[in-house]
Order: C-alpha cells, then structure tokens, then sequence
C-alpha cells in the first residue's frame, strides 16, 4: 500500500518535472536539464508506469510526442503524424541484437530464416521538420510540434541554402512504374548514390534542420563579441541543437537568415500514391537514393546492414569518427530497410516498431563546480576555468570546462559550488553551457576576475569592446613567454635565423632560457648540451644572435610583442620619438599624437613600459649589447618636417629617389606621388615633368636638392 503511494507520488513528481523539461526543450527552444538527465527520468517514469499500468494517464510525457504550437505561427495538421524514435536503453552492442531480435519477434520469423537488411544512419541532434513540395515547388515547411500538428515555418526555412526551393529531375507525370525507383545499389553497401529519378506531384520530404559545430561556435563567438560591445538583445546558445530550434522558430526571418542552418533528409512524409502515379519503393535505401536525386542533401554516413552484427560495426564504426564529425550526432538509427516488412511492424503510441535510436553517450551531463581558476594563454589572455567534480561527457572523463571570460562566467553566474550542465562534443574544448539555479547554495560569492595575473603577478587589463582579459607582463610572464620569445625572434622582428619553434619549445623545457635575456646570456655549452642539438647548430645560432644584436629602434620595438604594436606602428614610434627611452617617457597622451597610433594602442604602449617587469627586461636586453643607430632617428626625433607633405620629380643631381624619400620621411615628412593643393614642397630634378607644372599652376613652392638639404639641415 505504501509503496503503491510512493510510486503514485513519484510518478506525480517526474511528470511535472518532465512537463517542464519538455515545455522549455520544445516550446522555449531554453532547456535547463541536459538530455541525458531529461532521458533518465523519462526511463524512470517508463518503468514506474510499467509496473504500475493504473499510474499510466493519458497526458503522461510517455505517451506524447514533442512540444506545443508557438503562438505566431500558424499551425500545420500533418497529413502523415511525424513520431518519435524508441531509444534503446542499453547502449553497449547488446542494443542493436535486443532490437533485431524483437523485430524478429515481431515478424514471427523463426531462428533459421535469413538475417534482416536495415539501414543505418546517424541520428542527427537538430530538428525535424517536414517540407512539402507541390509540382516540384517548396509551397511549406512545418516542425514536428506534437507529431499531429506541427508549425509553419516556410518563410525562416526558405533561407537553408541547401534546401531545394525547386526539385531536382523531371517532375513525374507518366504511368505507375515511370515513377519507378531504380533498382541499382541494391548490392552497394555504401552511401546513396544519385539518379535521375522523376518527382511526383506531391512530394513531403522529411529531414533534420541542423547546425554545424563551426557554425555554431561562430555564432556564439559573434554573439560574445556583441554582448562585450553592450548588445543586450545577443545571447549565447547551450548547444547547435538548441541554436538551430531557436533560428527555425524564430518570428523574424531576418534574424533566422543570420543563423546559418544545414540539412539532412531522411524520409517522407505524404506522397502522391502509386495508383496516381507517386513513386514506388521497395526499401528505404532506394528512398534515400531518390531523395539525393531530387536535390537534397542525404548523408553519406548511411548503410546498408545485414543483421545485428552489422548494426554493432556500424554502431562502433561511427562512434570512432563522432568526434570528428563536422556535426552532432547523439547516436545512430536503425531501420528496417524492407518498406513492406516496416508495414507489417507498424506503429505504437508515439513510435514506430521497425527503428530504433541506439544512443552514444551523452555530449551534456550534470555536474558540480568544485572551484573557479584562472589560467593564462600563451598570448596572455585570462580564461577562468571552472574545476569540475569528474564527470563522464562525450565519452571522456571531464575535469575542467571553460568559462571563456568573465562577461560569459557572469552572464551565466557560475560560482563555486553550483550544479552545472558541462558539455564536450568534437574536438572544442568542454565548457559550462548553464547552471541549475535552484540547486545554488546560499553564500556562494559571484566570480569575478582578478585585477593580478595569477601567473606573474602583472596587471591585468580589459580593453574597451573587448571581452577577453590580458595580462601585461608581455615578455616577463612565463604563461607567454614561449609565443614571446617566437615573435622576438621572427624575421620581421630580431630576425634570429634557426630559432624556431622546436628550439624555443627547448629551450624554455629545458629552462635554459627563463627570459628573453637569457637568449643572449647563454652559451655554446648549454646550447650543445640540450637533447638533438648538434655542435654546428649551436654555434649558428650563437651567430645568429650574435648579429641579431645590430637592429633598428623599429625591429627592437615590434620584437617587444606590445599588444597592437605591429610592424608598421613600431616604424610610427620610432620616427616620432627618435630614442627608446623617450618612447619609454612618453605618456598616454604623447603616445597618442604619433600618426595612426588611437586611444586604444597608446594606452596598450604605455601601459607595457609602465610595468616595472617589462622595463627590467628591456635594460637587460640593451645591457646584453643590442644597439641600433641612432644617428638617423635622432634628427627624426625632432621632425622638424611632420605634417608636411612632399613631392619628388625628376632626377636630383646626387640623391636617389628613395634616398630623397628615407631622408623626408626621417624628418617627419610623408611623400605623395602626386601634386594636390594639400602638397606643401616639390622637390624637382632634371627632366621634371607634369609634377612641376601642376605645382607651379597650384603655387606650390618648388626646390631643388640643394634646397631640400639646406631645408633639413637649416632646420636640424
Ligand atoms: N533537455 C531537456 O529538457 C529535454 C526535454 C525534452 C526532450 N529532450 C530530448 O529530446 C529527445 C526525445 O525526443 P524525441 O521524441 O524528439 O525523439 P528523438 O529526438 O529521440 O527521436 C526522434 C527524432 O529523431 C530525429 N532524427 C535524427 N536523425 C534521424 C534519422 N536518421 N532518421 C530519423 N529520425 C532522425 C528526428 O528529428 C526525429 O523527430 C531526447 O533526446 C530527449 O533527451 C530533452
Ligand atoms: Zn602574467
């Protein structure tokens, strides 16, 4: 009696809880509960409901397919229900022989008749939807819904590039067997190929609207970037399924359009009957071959199997590639490939006899936060990272999942203790996707970042309209220092020949090199001393960095690695400034008046040099002997010429062209090609052509090298 009480109010329980689920998943497009966890109470309530037929009502979530209508779209009767696919509960191989053996069952077949074909597809994590074609015409396109009636969504689909508006092939007005589906492939074990095959008048295709990983994590990545840019209407999406549910039920087809969307077809829905000259099929891989011929994209994972054995190859085949799949799949299908044996089966409730959806394990799961840390990149960006009770995801045993930064940490307002839904599919790194809310213990403080970089200790910055957090330890921090120590040496910087990656992962392993001095300090017999370096190679490299010591202020500049210092700005820099130590001096504002250089990048100048770490790397550099001319610089120091714009014409008696410019520029000046009325001095040569005319006609003063030397001498 008791326990009879128990199960009513546990059955009561997990259909609320359930109905929940169901409401937010279906009708929200916003589900709190990973799948897996929504899947075990849903078992949970099937086998209450099993023992207990009398709990069983007819509104129980096991009994129904699917969501409700949204309000704003017009309803859709299906003219053929679009149901559900029974999961199989056991996932190892003992799945797919408990299904062949109850379609056996079910077929009355007795133990020596032949193996079952089926097919084999990949379950697809998206939607499904159903397209009605009429004449070969897209006329609409409906969500499941209920499975009875579903929403029309035409307009949001009409935007899927790799939906047919228009069928492919010539539309089918013959006799019966013209419509006739061709009989090649029938032995082929691989995917479906294509032929022309004629579409009836009616035509309803069904599919899964999907969206790709790296078109989902784009999406989101734009959305992050929106919402660091102060953009309250962008929102980030729990995972592809989720984001391609919200686009296609989406109101406005402009914001659908915006969310880029994938398709796959997998079946049919109504279908101008034989007798009226529809197509005729005898299995479902014919079916699928047809679809592919009309012009949709059908997968190429599919195949044909024979047997339970073959389900279990296929089963394991693609659990291997899942990871590596371009798409989610949240497990496989099989199918009975004989249409007239799927007939035979028939249907249940909500689902039909002759599929089964055999599951891999799930991509999202629950878990709890066990502390938040903060880890820096090799670029020196701040990602906190949460650290997670060891949970089982996407097979693979997750520990740590990334917050991505401390708008999204906060946005979702992850803190310490909190029971969160971790997800991990493909190759993308595992991340906190939401928390359950009411599952938060009291107390628990919100995350922020910290204002030192847990890593070396230097400020850390956030740049207006970023979102991301950086450490400004640049060269003194050993998170960056291997991508530092890279960039010192690359061409366009100290250009130190033979430092490369392998050697630099070397030394900084080995410890022989902890900062970027260390390069200039070490000798020939650390550097032979380290694993697979041989004596000529260490004494190149000695060479190298030997002569990497005579540079220019501009090369030593961009070899700093200065946030959005590149190779152009550090030319910039030391033309204004002329010396190393009056870049150093210079304040925000000084900083700001060099050409090209904003706000943004000033601040990033200033606050490098402004840390005691990064000027103590910089002395010690300069210490070990790096020098750079200075003769030319310093006259530029005074730009006497800056703001003026110069042209050259014709030859000048001594000077080259590009000596006349290197010697302009130096001073400030910007050579244009042509003469404007915003050209203050032509500088003319023998042989002066239309330049000289224009100048004249526009009173432009003109002179000659000998006046341009007085001009930079005069003023220097
Ligand atoms: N997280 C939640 O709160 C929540 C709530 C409700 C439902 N759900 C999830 O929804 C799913 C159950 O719902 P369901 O009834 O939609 O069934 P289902 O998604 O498990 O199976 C049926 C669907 O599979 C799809 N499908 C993908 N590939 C296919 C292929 N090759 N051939 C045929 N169909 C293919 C079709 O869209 C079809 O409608 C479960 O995974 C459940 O976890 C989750
Ligand atoms: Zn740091």
């Amino acid at each position: 009696m008791n326990s009879e009480a128990n199960a009513q109010a546990r059955a009561a329980e997990l259909r609320a809880a359930l109905n929940r689920a169901a409401h937010q998943y279906y009708t929200l497009d916003a589900p709190e509960l990973p799948d897996a966890e929504y899947d075990r109470l849903f078992r949970e309530l099937q086998a209450l409901e099993a023992a207990h037929p009398q709990l069983r009502t007819p509104d129980s979530p096991t009994r129904r397919v699917g969501g409700t209508v949204l309000d704003g779209f017009a309803p859709v009767r299906h003219a053929v229900p679009m149901l559900s696919i029974r999961t199989e509960t056991d996932t190892t191989a003992a799945g797919a022989q408990a299904f062949d053996a109850r379609v056996r069952r079910e077929l009355k077949l007795t133990d020596d008749a032949p193996a079952i074909d089926y097919v084999a597809e990949p379950k697809f994590d998206g939607l499904a939807m159903n397209l009605r074609y009429e004449q070969g015409v897209l006329v609409q396109a409906a969500t499941r819904g209920d499975g009875e009636t579903g929403e029309d969504v035409t307009q949001n689909i009409r935007t899927i590039g790799q939906i047919p508006l228009r069928l492919a092939g010539p539309p089918d007005a013959g006799p019966p067997q013209g419509g006739r589906a061709p009989s090649g492939g029938s032995e082929g074990r691989e995917a479906p190929s294509v032929g022309a095959i004629c579409f009836p008048p009616v035509l309803e295709v069904r599919g899964e609207v999907y969206m790709r990983r790296d078109d989902f994590e784009q999406l989101n990545e734009r959305m992050r970037a929106r919402m660091a840019a102060g953009d309250k209407a962008a929102k980030t999406f729990v995972n592809p399924r989720n984001a391609a549910a919200g686009a296609v039920r989406q109101l406005d087809p402009a914001i659908a359009a915006e969310r880029p969307l994938s398709f796959f077809a997998y079946g049919l829905g109504e279908v101008t009957p034989p007798e009226q000259g529809g197509p005729v099929f005898d299995t479902h891989w014919q079916l699928l071959q047809a679809l592919a011929s009309w012009g949709f994209p059908v997968s190429a994972l599919a195949r044909r199997a024979r047997g339970a054995s073959e389900l279990i190859a296929f089963h394991d085949d693609l659990a291997a590639r899942r990871d590596a799949l371009p798409f989610d799949i949240d497990g496989v299908v099989y199918k009975v490939d004989r249409l007239e044996l799927q007939r035979e089966l028939g249907f249940v409730t909500r689902e039909p006899r002759w599929a089964v959806a055999h599951k891999y394990p799930a991509q999202e799961q629950l878990t709890t936060v066990l502390a938040i840390d903060v880890q820096v990149g090799r670029t020196g960006k701040l990602t906190p990272v949460a650290k997670l009770a060891p949970v089982f995801v996407g097979g693979v045993t997750v520990t740590n999942a990334t917050l991505h930064n401390e708008l999204e940490a906060r946005r979702k307002d992850v803190r310490v203790g909190d029971t969160v839904v971790v997800r991990r599919a493909g190759d993308v790194i595992p991340e906190v996707v939401s928390v359950l809310a009411d599952k938060r213990q009291p107390g628990a403080p919100e995350f922020s970042m910290p204002a030192h970089c847990p890593v070396c200790g230097s400020a850390v910055v956030r740049e207006e309209g970023e979102a991301d957090h950086r450490c400004t330890g640049g060269l003194f921090c050993s998170a960056q220092r291997k991508q530092a120590l890279l960039h010192f040496a690359s061409r366009r910087a100290m250009d130190i020949e033979g430092l490369g990656e392998k050697l630099v992962d070397q030394l900084i392993d080995g410890k022989v090199v902890r900062s970027l001095p260390d390069l200039y300090r070490m000798g020939f017999v650390s550097l032979a001393a380290l694993d697979r370096m041989a004596d000529k190679s260490a004494q190149n490299l000695i060479d190298a960095l030997q002569k990497s010591k005579h540079t220019t202020l501009a090369r030593f500049l961009f070899a700093l690695g200065i946030r959005h210092v590149g190779e152009a700005t550090a030319k910039d820099l030391a033309r204004h400034f002329g010396t190393l130590d009056a870049v150093m001096a210079a304040d925000a504002d000084q900083l700001a008046q060099v050409p090209d250089v904003g706000p943004v990048v000033a601040e990033s100048i200033h606050t490098f040099f402004a840390q005691p770490h990064n000027r103590e790397v910089v002395e010690q550099l300069r210490a070990a002997g790096i020098t750079w001319p200075v003769g030319e610089p310093s006259a530029a120091a005074r730009q006497p010429l800056a703001g003026k714009t110069f042209v050259l014409t014709g030859t000048l008696p001594t000077l080259s062209r590009e000596e006349a410019k290197a010697m302009l520029e130096a001073a400030g000046a910007k050579v244009a090609g042509s003469v404007s009325k915003k050209t203050h001095c032509v500088v003319a040569g023998e042989e002066a052509g239309s330049k000289l005319d224009k100048a004249r006609e526009l009173g432009v003063p003109v002179i000659d090298e000998a006046g341009l030397r007085a001009l930079l001498e005069g003023e220097g």
